[in-house]
């Protein structure tokens, strides 16, 4: 797939902007703070309503505005769909298809998939955990974009539950448990549907994730790096179906570790068991990436993740939209080179840069400045 027009209307800080695409390689060029950046949050932020660089919309909305609004016409197999989403923080945001408004703004999610490298990646291998869990969340709702609803719900259940944890934490534990049950239900029915859909997805990226990461580190072999989900609920025996798990297989699971830790939980008044508590691993070697990987090894293995599931959703059958934001200044010469050559052949690849001799040689394609506001073809 590929953008063949973006059009911002009050999105960071544009106030109208509109930019004709094409397949192929574009890079826009400018310096630091004219907003290049800016222009790929938004058709990433199309992709998944949300951006790599902030957790809420309002800093996307231009200072002064109350609504941005992103529009991108999106050409996948030689048909083109205008999708838009209306960012409104505070209140609700809306979804439209060829302008028709959607019933739900999430069903946009996964229209248009993208692949973003970016400089904070480096946080996806070193960071906290719900680095990875993202990460991992993102990649399932592109794939299968019905669990955009199950994450939602996930979160929701899990948001309500903790607020009845800090009641019984507070003292009200009799009035607490009474309600705790079917809170577990639901944490466990929901919870064991976005687990089991990880696990899948853990099993199916891992032999590209070794892949990429040979592709990328100089002397690595496909061994070198992998990764693994660890579960806070007791998983199947592997030998069973620990590769392909059913959703409804893990509830009993989840809901007797469940019953094991409410004790701990009401005292903490958080709930402790499920996917939010779980970790992606990933190890280059026999050691796991944050603490102990160098700083190239950490970022082969966060370009290797991102190499890894831009293959994964290419081999589902349509290439998703690279996007290679101000990453090349990150990396050393070869680096630069191996990943320029790894991702050239991509339907669309979107750079963005400070200078143009930060765009390797092969990328070339078509180029836009960026200054003042102003998007020009050079
Ligand atoms: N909500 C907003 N309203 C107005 N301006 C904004 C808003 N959000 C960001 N900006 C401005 O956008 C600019 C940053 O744009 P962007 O991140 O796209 O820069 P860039 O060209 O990618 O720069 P760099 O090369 O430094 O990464 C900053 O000047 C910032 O003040």
């Amino acid at each position: 797939m590929h953008v063949s027009h973006l059009t911002l209307h009050d999105f960071r800080s544009y106030a109208d902007v509109e930019v004709p695409l094409e397949a192929g390689v574009t890079a826009f060029v400018g310096r630091n703070g004219q907003g290049k950046t800016n222009l790929v949050e938004a058709i990433d932020y199309l992709s998944r309503l949300s951006s790599h660089r902030v957790a809420s919309d309002t800093p996307l909305v231009r200072a002064g505005a109350e609504q941005a609004i992103v529009r991108a016409a999106v050409v996948k197999e030689g048909r083109t769909a205008v999708l838009e989403v209306e960012l409104n923080p505070g209140r609700a945001n809306r979804g439209r298809i060829n302008k028709s408004t959607l019933p739900r703004v999430r069903d946009l999610v996964g229209l248009v998939r993208t692949v973003v490298f970016s400089p904070e990646d480096l946080a996806l291998v070193k960071g906290d955990p719900g680095e990875r869990r993202r990460f991992l969340d993102d990649l399932l709702v592109l794939r299968t974009p019905r669990l955009a609803g199950v994450r939602a719900d996930h979160d929701r259940i899990l948001k309500q539950r903790n607020s009845l944890l800090k009641t019984a934490r507070a003292g009200n534990r009799a009035a607490a448990e009474a309600t705790l049950d079917v809170w577990d239900d639901h944490l466990a029915r929901v919870g064991s549907e976005l687990l089991a859909a990880r696990l899948r997805l853990v099993t199916d990226l891992a032999p590209y994730v070794g892949k990429a990461y040979a592709t990328v580190a100089r002397g690595a072999t496909r061994d070198d790096a992998r990764i693994a989900y660890r579960s806070s609920v007791p998983l199947p025996e592997p030998g069973e179906d620990a590769g392909d798990p059913d959703a409804a297989a893990l509830v009993p699971a989840f809901l007797s570790a469940l019953t094991e830790r409410r004790r701990d939980e009401m005292d903490r008044g958080l709930s402790l068991v499920g996917p939010h508590r779980d970790e992606l691993l990933v190890s280059v070697g026999e050691l796991p990436v944050k603490g102990y990987a160098s700083h190239g090894e950490s970022w082969s293995a966060a370009l290797a993740l991102r190499l890894a599931s831009f293959d994964l959703l290419r081999d589902d059958g349509d290439d998703p939209i690279l996007i290679l934001d101000d990453v090349f200044a990150e990396l050393d010469v070869e680096r630069r080179a191996q990943l320029a050559e790894l991702v050239a052949g991509a339907e669309q690849v979107l750079v963005t840069a400070a200078v143009e001799a930060d765009v390797p040689a092969a990328l070339a394609g078509a180029r836009f400045d960026v200054a003042g506001g102003e998007v020009t073809r050079a």
